[in-house]
């Protein structure tokens, strides 16, 4: 088992990441000083309740916790005010106060849901991840919560740190297929955001990732986790070095929205977002043979890395424009300038990201 550190001052906390860390919840919610005396709220989805949520109850329920539950269909539509509201009346009628929590059991549906609602309701109150998929390796670190718009992606949100992540990696193993590639996708966004070493492991190990070996698994997982708690430690805010998480976001979240939220999981729509950031890098002076490696780190993973061609290029362009880092006129996008090396560039033409968009739909 490992132990990784967010470190954010007196809001640091850590990220546990083993096997059989869900039966122990109950022990760590009593290190964290957890309150015995009012209601914690598990937050989680009708694909992962009735594997994951029991074990987790019993382990609370043991240690002397009383808990409730409150369970939402799975998938992106979740991440939605109405749901939301139901959540915050789950958490009114369950009587949650000040010293209770909110709990995300499950993907980062669930935890960016949950820690929305941790963080608004009664002006916020104590919030734990416990992620259940590869992707949220990624969700459940740096305190990013929030809910879409149907215009947007996360266009209603906070940042709400988590007070610790309970990272189980043995619920791993009933991952369908296509969320292990989707989850792959944001472990490879940060070697090329970071570490062009560890971006070429992921591809060599591919097939290791993809079975779900323990072992492989886990290195991928704590080795993403620790780049992404570098950079939030450094910039929790997002004032500069936090936008290179969102290499290939742009594109991906526009992709998303425009195309109906769970149509493209997450990490399928910022795979082929990640592979247009190639080809932007590419015209703005990065070595031509940037594109098909990333599209083969990708495709190594049994990612997308084209764009349909029924997506709508205005409409897409028009999605670009909601971005929160669209200001002022022009857009920021992550650059790679090459594998393992990104730049924020302020200074991106609309018109250069079109000639990307039609790129992107011929390689299909
Ligand atoms: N807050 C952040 O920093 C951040 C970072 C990356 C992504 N995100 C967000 O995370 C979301 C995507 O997260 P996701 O890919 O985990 O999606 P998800 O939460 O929808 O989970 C994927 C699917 O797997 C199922 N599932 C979850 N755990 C399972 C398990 N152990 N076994 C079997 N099935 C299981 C879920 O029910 C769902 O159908 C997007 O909304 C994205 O915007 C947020
Ligand atoms: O944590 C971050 O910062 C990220 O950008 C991580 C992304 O993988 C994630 O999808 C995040 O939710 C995007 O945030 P947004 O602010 O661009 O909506
Ligand atoms: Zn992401």
């Amino acid at each position: 088992m490992g132990t990784l550190i967010v470190e954010l001052g007196d809001r640091s906390y850590p990220i546990h990441i083993g096997q059989g860390l869900l039966e122990q919840a109950g022990v760590y919610f009593a290190r964290h000083g957890m309150s015995r005396k009012s209601p914690h709220l598990i937050i989680s989805d009708g694909n992962t309740a009735p594997l994951y949520l029991n074990r987790l109850t019993d382990s609370l329920a043991h240690s002397g916790y009383k808990v409730l539950s409150f369970i939402v269909q799975p998938g992106e539509k979740s991440k939605s005010l109405s749901v939301y509201e139901e959540v915050i009346t789950a958490a009114i009628e369950g009587g949650l106060d000040r010293s209770s929590s909110i709990v995300a059991l499950g993907g980062g549906v669930v935890g960016d849901l949950a820690g929305f609602a941790a963080a608004s309701y009664m002006r916020g109150i104590r919030f734990i991840q416990i992620p259940t998929t590869i992707l949220a390796h990624d969700s459940s670190v740096g305190g990013k919560v929030g809910i879409n718009h149907p215009l947007a992606k996360n266009m209603i949100g906070a940042f709400h740190q988590p007070e610790l992540v309970l990272y189980d990696v043995n619920t791993l193993l009933t991952l369908p297929p296509r969320e292990v590639s989707a989850g792959l996708a944001e472990m490879l966004k940060h070697g090329l955001i970071w570490d062009a070493d560890f971006a070429r492991w992921c591809q060599e190990h591919a097939d290791s990732l993809l079975a779900l070996e323990p072992e492989v698994l886990e290195y991928g997982l704590e080795k993403g986790c620790a780049i992404k708690a570098k950079v939030v430690s450094q910039d929790e805010r997002e004032n500069g070095l936090r936008a290179i998480l969102n290499l290939g976001h742009t594109i991906g979240h526009a992709i998303e929205a425009i195309a109906g939220y769970g149509t493209f999981l997450h990490g399928e729509a910022i795979s082929i977002g990640m592979v247009g950031s190639a080809m932007l890098g590419v015209r703005l002076g990065a070595d031509p043979s940037l594109v098909e490696e990333t599209r083969s780190l990708l495709q190594s993973l049994r990612l997308p890395v084209a764009l349909p061609r029924e997506l709508d290029t205005d409409t897409l362009m028009g999605a670009m424009m909601h971005d929160k880092k669209f200001k002022e006129g022009s857009i920021t996008f992550v650059v790679p300038l090459s594998i393992g090396q990104v730049e924020i560039r302020k200074d991106i033409p609309a018109s250069l990201v079109r000639e990307v968009v039609e790129q992107l739909k011929e390689e299909e």
